[in-house]
């Protein structure tokens, strides 16, 4: 549906290169709703407007629905922008026309008749909810309501792509909630293919299927949003992934824990349906084992759970094997707690600092 080749693009300014992206590779699949995300200036504006066509690649191929952009003449490119639409951050609405005008203006360009547009146009403001703002101009209306307007105008000429340039950075988490919300049906209803880009790891776990994390023109990691979720492999995912689910044990739960406790720390780590077993309940019934829950969080992505428990397990070295053994057979990732090292390994410092902590509360 979007395929992104082997894509370089460098800007020359003031005698300086920039090397904005360096061999992005990237597929968007029919009915996905695909989130790229990266801090400032790893390239994402740049790879949204590849897309396009507002911005062309120095080098690599764009395909959009199986027919690559590069092959196109000026009159074939504005007919595939046509099945392109694109919302921004700052809605980019003209302030002198009322909302009708602004949503009609794609239909203009098209030179659509009066009638046709007067019905689409209708049709519209009544799927984003303001049918009662019609004549009204942008400044008298919200961020929200200025982002449902963008909304409509790319939807006017029934695209069958939605590119969103961090559409919600302007807004406040419910606005942007509502706002992620219309996203979502407009892909469930209209079979929508929606590429995002962001900053903020909340969109994505809201409703993307597909991420993919970019950092200095480069894609570092991509795929399925609870894969990525529940196992990152990067430490640039590893810290977004931090911003939406706490791993690692509070602060206040150290603070907490007795200097004499015994017993060793397990991390683990539960996905989809072993998320709502009673797992605990049979550790501690079936073996010769006392667990104490350090620490528990649950999120929701994608609607399957996905679950962190920090336990202290207290018993003799051979009933904690077996209790552990029983966690790897339920499907539970499993993970001891011990060394610092090892997760200063795996990129996880902070883990490894609070670990630190508790080997030294322990030693007092
Ligand atoms: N038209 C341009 N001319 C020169 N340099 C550019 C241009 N557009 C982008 N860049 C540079 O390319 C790099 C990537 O910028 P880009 O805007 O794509 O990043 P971004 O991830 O979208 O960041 P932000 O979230 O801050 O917009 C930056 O170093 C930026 O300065």
């Amino acid at each position: 549906m979007i395929e992104l080749q082997d894509i370089h693009k460098t800007f020359k300014r003031k005698g300086q290169t920039i090397e904005a992206l360096k061999g992005v590779n990237l597929r968007v699949n029919k009915g996905d709703i695909f989130g790229v995300i990266g801090y400032s200036g790893a390239g994402k504006s740049t790879l949204i407007r590849m897309v396009n066509y507002l911005e062309r690649p120095t080098k690599g191929r764009v395909f959009v629905e199986g027919e690559p952009l590069d092959q196109f003449s000026p009159a074939q490119l504005r007919k595939a922008k046509k099945k392109i639409g694109m919302i921004f951050q700052h809605f980019n609405l003209l302030e002198s026309k009322t909302v009708y005008d602004n949503i009609a203006i794609p239909l203009v360009l098209l030179k659509q008749d009066k009638n046709r547009i007067r019905e689409r146009v209708t049709e519209l403001l009544r799927f984003i909810g303001l049918s009662d703002k019609a004549d009204s101009y942008p400044r008298e209306l919200s961020g929200g309501q200025k982002q449902r307007v963008g909304i409509a105008r790319a939807l006017a000429s029934n695209p069958s792509i939605l590119l969103c340039d961090e559409a919600t950075s302007a807004l406040d988490p419910q606005t942007t909630k509502s706002i992620l919300d219309l996203l979502k049906k407009i892909n469930e209803q209209y079979h929508i293919t929606i590429l995002i880009i962001t900053h903020e790891m909340a969109v994505i776990q809201q409703i993307c299927n597909k991420v993919a994390v970019m950092e200095k023109g480069e894609i570092i990691e991509q795929g399925e949003v609870l894969e990525v979720f529940g196992n990152p492999q990067h430490p640039t995912t590893e810290s977004f992934v931090r911003t939406v689910i706490q791993t690692s044990v509070p602060e206040s739960v150290l603070r907490t824990l007795s200097p004499e406790g015994a017993g060793r720390l397990f991390k683990l780590k539960f996905v989809g349906g072993n998320a709502s077993e009673p797992i605990i309940d049979s550790l501690i019934r079936k073996y010769n084992v006392s667990v104490n829950i350090l620490f528990a969080n649950m999120s929701e992505i994608q609607n399957t759970t996905l679950g962190t428990l920090i336990l202290q397990i207290e018993g003799e070295d051979k009933d904690i094997f077996r209790a552990v053994e029983f966690l790897g057979t339920r499907g539970v990732e499993i993970q001891e707690l011990r060394e610092f090292q090892s997760f200063s390994e795996a990129g996880d410092v902070e883990e490894g600092v609070k670990q630190r902590k508790i080997k030294e509360v322990k030693a007092v």
